[in-house]
């Protein structure tokens, strides 16, 4: 009988462990699986890094170009390894606004560079500044002095008034071949000047013209190089491209021009500062007292802010409209067709005005359509991954740079019938894209960026680039020096953090309007 009991109580013993065991088991894996799926997102797919470099190799003299490719091959999505640094690269609209809508806060500051520490004053400045306190201070003083509307219309006059300035220029030229974007970003560094330090800076007949633009240019080619230091730290001291040697010397020259301008002007309008009769009265009026946040800011900070304003503000909007005159003159219908426009609204006895702009839908489509195709920032500016997160079932691990490729995406054929077309008409009424618009909603053009970052001076960049665009256009034919054809005209990219023409549109104004229109 014992021995029965004890068998039976074996046998059930027997079934019941041999049922747990393999559940056990099951459910242990099923656990571990979902814990490792959950934990432990792959990175997003790209090319195989190299020991060492990482992918830095792949990049190529046009890393947008480059990096285009790269996602054509591995999706929207890609990781790259920079030396020792994680990079991911947004390519299309989507994706974008993922980072920049979905994940914006994560990815609201940008990753450290050799450049904000040698050129913008080790990141005392704007565009470099981490996201906090300090950021929303600056870019709070610019929105409401700068960039508000308000601000915006109070110095209407002066933007009239230097591109005025520029077309008397252009009309008196004579047989004269110009560079046209040369003349335009001494236009663009006044009009910015005389906002900020109520003075003009630069003269159109003036060698320093062409060396601040030089500087300016150089600051973006030297952004726009990938310092091997930056992502191989043990290399940085060694600088082998030499990025940081020339950094530091485009610094000096930079800071003595913003020294003696700072320095000019607390002499010159000391008694005035309290009125703040331009953003520089008011800046240094900001240094003595502290304002709402608490911000003071030093003498530096100004420095940098000044530095920012010039430095994004000036080739951005002139080589935009450089790349749209050049578009124009190889589409001489689209060109006709934007002269009518301008000729029927505006008339041919004065130049156009900004209250204009409003009523010029065609232009705007053109302008529109150039953003698109060039647009002056082609990898935006970095950003970082302040945490860990997970973007199309991805891991993007804290501390990776974002990139952007606004000129991939806005070239993208799955959203763009004809990409690489010169097609304004697709903004307008009945067009693929009526509604799209280039101020950071609409992810499929996102020239100016979007999310917190977005750029400080969109609305004035904006406003420039229409009134540079629609007053060259209305007030001139051009044609190409040297008898050069439309059609031949060389519409390669040079690198940098902006998008420069490999060659310089050089032209012959014709002036089309009534002459007094040129001499007022
Ligand atoms: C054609 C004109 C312009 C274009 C295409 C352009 C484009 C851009 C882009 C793509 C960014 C980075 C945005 C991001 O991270 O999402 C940026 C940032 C910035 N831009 Fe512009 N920009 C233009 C004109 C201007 C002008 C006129 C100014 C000022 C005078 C300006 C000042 C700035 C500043 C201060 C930032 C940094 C903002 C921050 O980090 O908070 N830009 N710009």
């Amino acid at each position: 009988m014992q021995h029965q009991y004890y068998s039976l109580i074996t046998m059930d013993d027997i079934s019941i462990t041999s049922l747990l065991v393999p559940c056990t088991f099951i459910l242990g894996f099923l656990l571990l699986y979902s814990f490792l799926n959950r934990k432990v997102k792959p990175l997003p797919p790209g090319p195989k890094p190299w020991p060492i470099v990482g992918n830095l190799p792949h990049l190529g003299p046009k890393p947008h170009q480059s990096m285009a490719a790269l996602a054509r091959v591995h999706g929207p999505l890609i990781h790259l390894k920079m030396g020792f640094v994680h990079v991911v690269v947004a390519s299309s609209a989507s994706v974008a606004e993922k980072f920049l809508k979905v994940h914006d806060a994560n990815f609201s500051s940008r990753p450290p560079n050799s450049g904000a520490k040698h050129v913008a004053y080790n990141y005392q400045d704007l565009v470099f500044a981490p996201y906090g306190p300090r950021w929303r201070m600056l870019r709070k003083i610019c929105a409401l002095h700068l960039f508000s509307a308000k601000a915006l219309n109070d110095f209407t006059h002066v933007r009239q008034d230097e591109v005025g300035i520029l077309t008397r220029v252009l009309a008196d030229a004579g047989e004269t071949p110009l560079k046209l974007g040369q003349m335009m970003n001494t236009c663009a560094t006044n009009a910015i000047a005389r906002v900020m330090l109520g003075r003009r800076v630069v003269g159109h007949a003036d060698s320093k013209a062409e060396e601040f633009k030089a500087m300016v240019v150089e600051l973006m080619v030297l952004a726009g190089v990938f310092n091997l230091g930056d992502f191989i730290p043990p290399l940085e001291k060694l600088d082998l491209q030499g990025v940081i040697a020339k950094m530091k010397k485009l610094h000096l020259r930079f800071d003595s021009f913003l020294s003696k301008i700072l320095e000019d002007h607390k002499i010159n309008s000391s008694d005035e500062t309290k009125g703040h009769s331009d953003l520089l009265n008011m800046l240094i009026s900001l240094k003595d007292a502290d304002d709402a946040e608490g911000g003071r800011l030093t003498d530096v900070e100004i420095k940098a802010l000044l530095l920012n304003l010039f430095a994004a503000g000036t080739d951005t909007t002139s080589s935009t409209v450089e790349w749209c005159i050049a578009e124009l003159v190889r589409h001489p219908e689209i060109l006709a067709q934007v002269q009518k426009e301008l000729d029927s609204v505006v008339g041919k006895n004065r130049v156009v005005k900004e209250a204009d702009l409003a009523g010029l839908p065609f232009l705007q489509a053109v302008v529109k359509e150039n953003f698109r195709l060039h647009p002056s920032t082609p990898l935006s500016l970095p950003r970082i991954a302040h945490e860990s997160c997970e973007v199309n079932g991805y891991l993007i691990p804290k501390g990776s740079t974002l990139l952007v490729n606004v000129w991939a995406i806005a070239r993208d054929p799955n959203v763009w019938d004809e990409p690489l077309e010169f097609r304004p008409e697709r903004f307008l009424k009945g067009g693929e894209k009526p509604n799209v618009d280039v101020r950071g909603n609409d992810f499929e053009l996102i020239p100016f960026g979007a999310g917190r970052r977005i750029c400080a001076g969109m609305s004035l960049g904006i406003r420039m680039v229409q009134l540079l665009t629609a007053t060259l256009i209305h007030a001139f034919d051009f044609d190409l020096a040297d008898g050069q054809l439309p059609e031949s005209l060389n519409m390669e990219e040079a690198y940098g953090l902006t998008l420069q023409r490999a060659d310089p549109l050089v032209v012959h104004p014709k002036p089309r309007l009534a002459p007094h229109v040129y001499q007022t």
